[in-house]
């Protein structure tokens, strides 16, 4: 069973996180990032790649494409919160992200 990041976790999971770009979502226990690539096919050829995880692990991002720039916000929506899903799902985006233009 998926459960919410207790306080203590979150120091030790989300830091890295942060270091990388990832936020906080104000008014959310959510986070969010914006990557920006080198043109849209490269914005889409990573959404797809990040979709066939997402689809494997059953957790899903919130997210839009606009031209080469992809906002994505993670959160866990059976928990009405940040869960360690989220951090994993976060992990693997920035590791397919092979740097763009961010
Ligand atoms: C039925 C299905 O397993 C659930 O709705 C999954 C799907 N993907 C999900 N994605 C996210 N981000 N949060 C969830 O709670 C979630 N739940």
């Amino acid at each position: 069973m998926t459960e919410k990041l207790s306080e203590e976790t979150r120091k030790t999971v989300l830091k890295p996180l942060f270091d990388t770009g990832w936020a906080m979502v104000d008014g959310r226990d959510a986070i969010h990032k914006t990557y920006v690539f080198d043109n849209f096919v490269s914005a889409f050829g990573w959404m797809t790649q990040v979709a066939i995880w997402a689809e494997k692990w059953d957790h899903h991002p919130e997210w839009d494409n606009i031209y080469k720039t992809v906002n994505v916000t993670l959160t866990t929506h059976d928990v009405d919160g940040l869960s360690a899903l989220d951090a994993k799902l976060a992990r693997k985006m920035d590791g397919l992200f092979g740097g763009g233009a961010a």
